[in-house]
């Protein structure tokens, strides 16, 4: 029986996806946002940084990446990540059980599904948007996210046992992924001139996110999103993006949708509100959308590096000073991340509301 609340309980986006010829008007973008698919080529290349560089004993190739880590973040607030240390094999691995997972019956996802008894949503989990309000728009994608770190933290019966190497395979994924994060982050603490472990020892014990995506094949990719524009509550983000379908892009200057190419075996790191708001703006958390298509469904991995719940997400004092004043309030990680939820639901963005 449809009750008054059944808004808020959207369909599986793979389900519906299957079965109709035009995206339900739920899912259709107000005409004036609607997304050019073809997105611009970046007008420069989108930066490539090469990680065993940068983490290589001083020399002249450390500093030479560390500028162009510099110069990716400033501009971009992205960068493509390559000499990362992951081997080819373990990506393939990681993105083919995602694929194997999304193609399981409904009933097996189901079981790991995002909503408590059917109807409280929870971040974590399988399944669709928060929907907050009868009128938000929807986006084209469903997905399942994951506590991944600290093992205290994880919800150890949302592990799929399906495909069964999954769980084997994300736990390696995890730890491979980490050893890309922390020296990025040792990068950036420098660039500012903090001490190396300054925002790695900020993510100890912290929480780390999973959030696959599946993005089904589109009728109409110009009147949908895949993801509405937004951008992350993280410190940083690492993103396996599909190595064959492309569909990710990020806001640049005057507000140009630029396409990010697929490098084979790179990842996309991008810097999160988190960090921005810490650096006191000197890093900018880009936004970023993706677009769907009517020919080949999309997925991809995002590894969130956040803070723990109860710490203060704020400029660190470091930073602040009369040349620099202040830039951004102060909010608890866990008060960020359900801002940042009820923002996105709405199109909005989160850091909007910390912002002096
Ligand atoms: O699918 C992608 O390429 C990006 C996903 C993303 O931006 C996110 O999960 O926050
Ligand atoms: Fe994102």
């Amino acid at each position: 029986m449809a009750n008054e609340q059944s808004w808020k309980i959207p369909p599986i986006v793979q389900e519906l996806a299957a079965g109709v010829q035009e995206p339900p008007s739920r899912y259709v973008v107000r005409e004036k946002d609607r997304p050019t698919v073809a997105g611009v080529p970046m007008p420069e290349p989108i930066p490539v940084v090469d990680l065993s560089r940068l983490s290589a004993p001083s020399d002249d190739h450390s500093a030479d990446e560390a500028a162009k880590l510099r110069s990716a973040l400033q501009n971009w607030g992205l960068f493509l990540a390559v000499g990362h240390g992951i081997e080819p094999d373990l990506l393939t691995e990681m993105m083919k059980v995602t694929r194997e997972f999304y193609s399981l019956p409904l009933e097996e996802k189901q079981k790991y599904s995002n909503l408590v008894n059917g109807k409280e949503f929870r971040v974590e989990g399988y399944g669709n948007d928060m929907v907050i309000a009868e009128d938000q728009t929807l986006d084209w994608c469903d997905r399942f996210y994951l506590i991944v770190e600290p093992v205290s933290q994880k919800i150890h019966s949302l592990w799929p046992t399906q495909p069964p190497s999954f769980s084997d395979v994300l736990r390696e994924y995890t730890v491979r992924c980490r050893e890309i994060a922390e020296p990025v982050l040792a990068n950036m603490a420098k660039l500012v001139g903090l001490h190396e472990g300054y925002f790695v020892g900020m993510l100890e014990e912290a929480t780390t996110y999973a959030r696959f995506n599946y993005y089904p094949r589109c009728p109409r990719p110009g009147h949908v999103f895949g993801l509405k524009p937004h951008s992350d509550g993280s410190m940083i983000t690492v993103v396996s993006i599909d190595d064959a379908v492309s569909g990710l892009q990020v806001q640049g200057d005057g507000g140009v949708w630029y396409d990010v190419p697929i490098v084979p075996n790179a990842l996309v790191v991008n810097v999160g509100d988190t960090a921005e708001i810490l650096s006191n703006g000197f890093f900018k958390s880009p936004v970023h959308r993706v677009v769907t298509n009517t020919e080949r469904e999309r997925v991809s991995l995002g590894m969130f590096y956040s803070l723990d719940p109860e710490t203060e997400i704020e400029p660190a004092p470091e930073l602040v000073d009369e040349q620099r004043p202040r830039r951004y309030g102060k909010m608890k990680a866990k008060d960020y991340l359900a801002e940042l939820f009820e923002k996105f639901a709405r199109g909005g963005r989160a850091i909007d509301t910390v912002k002096i």
